[in-house]
């Protein structure tokens, strides 16, 4: 289990991380999504010790990082920064690590086994392919068999079967009884992956909810209704908690009232409707929506809700 208490971290007069208090439960895979810049790494960096709180605390399975007798036993970590020596091959700097944490050999072949690598085992890492480096990099945080794993983007630079791989390794190491915290910027890909999410924006906690939920309220956004008499209808659609929009005449965008609602105040009233059809929001307009008020880099991230 991750605690992470009042947690700020600052760089100079940038707040990365801004008080944030979650709570990463085990057995289950928690999805830790934000735009660009939102603070994921900088928490995850903390986690396992790479970084010092500014204020706060973070505690794995109820110790601090720097009380933890075994580190890699206890929490492992894909980050971003590559740390393989690029001359070793993958077995090697694996057996390295492992020697160094006193951590039993057997567990080198069982890693390269679980990461598809056992192939490509005694080939120098300075060769290996952006989702080779990906796979040693889960390879490296395993290797302690630890109870918390913490992977920040993992699907970066994976093909689809790697894709897959991540999805199947995450929901396998949950299934296990660890704890499994993944970042992303990709609300689609935690929706497959993730049973909990968590959402950062600006370096605070946005939502902290069931995957499940996230969905669900995603799910219906608005309905569009066409009618003749649109003045009419907004006379008796109109009230507490209902938003009306009129983007042309004759249509009506509709949030807070259902179809059959609407419909059915429609008939009563004697007004004719040609149209009546609820609008779904895509995943990445939901996450967008959470975050609307804290993305830092609002371009980029039109720009990949278009990819
Ligand atoms: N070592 C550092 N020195 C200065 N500023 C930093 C440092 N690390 C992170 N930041 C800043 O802190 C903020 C949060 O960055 P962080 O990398 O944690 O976000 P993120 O959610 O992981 O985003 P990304 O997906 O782009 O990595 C950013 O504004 C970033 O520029």
């Amino acid at each position: 289990m991750i605690e992470i208490r009042g947690l700020t971290k600052r760089y100079g007069d940038r707040t990365a991380v801004d008080d944030l208090t979650l709570t990463v439960h085990p057995g289950r895979v928690t999805g830790f999504l934000g735009p660009n810049g939102a603070g994921k790494s900088t928490t995850m960096r903390v986690v396992v010790g790479l970084d010092r709180p500014t204020a706060g605390t973070v505690r794995v399975d109820g110790r601090r990082y720097a009380d933890l007798p075994v580190p890699l036993r206890a929490v492992g970590a894909l980050l971003e920064a590559r740390s393989a020596h690029p001359g070793r091959t993958a077995r090697d700097h694996l057996r390295v690590l492992a020697s160094t944490a006193g951590l039993p050999r057997s567990r080198v072949d069982t890693v390269l086994e679980l990461c598809g690598l056992t192939p490509v085992a005694d080939r120098r890492v300075g060769g290996f392919s952006l989702g080779m480096g990906q796979r040693l990099g889960v390879a490296t945080a395993l290797l302690g068999d630890p109870a918390t794993v913490v992977l920040d983007e993992p699907v970066n630079g994976l093909d689809p079967d790697g894709v897959l791989w991540i999805r199947t390794l995450t929901r396998q190491l949950a299934a296990e009884g660890r704890t499994v915290l993944v970042s992303s910027h990709l609300m689609s890909e935690m929706a497959v992956t993730a049973d909990h999410l968590v959402v950062l924006g600006r370096g605070r906690l946005v939502a902290d909810e069931p995957t499940a939920t996230v969905l669900r309220r995603a799910g219906t956004r608005s309905v569009r209704v066409r009618s003749p008499r649109p003045d009419d209808l907004v006379g008796v659609l109109a009230g507490d908690g209902v938003s009306l929009a009129s983007p042309e005449r004759g249509l009506l965008e509709v949030q807070g009232l259902g179809a059959d609602e609407i419909g059915d105040r429609a008939l009563r009233a004697g007004i004719p409707v040609h149209e009546l059809t609820p609008v779904s929001a895509s995943l990445e307009e939901a996450f967008m929506d959470l975050t609307r008020d804290d993305r830092e880099y609002r371009t980029d991230l039109r720009q990949e809700a278009l990819t």
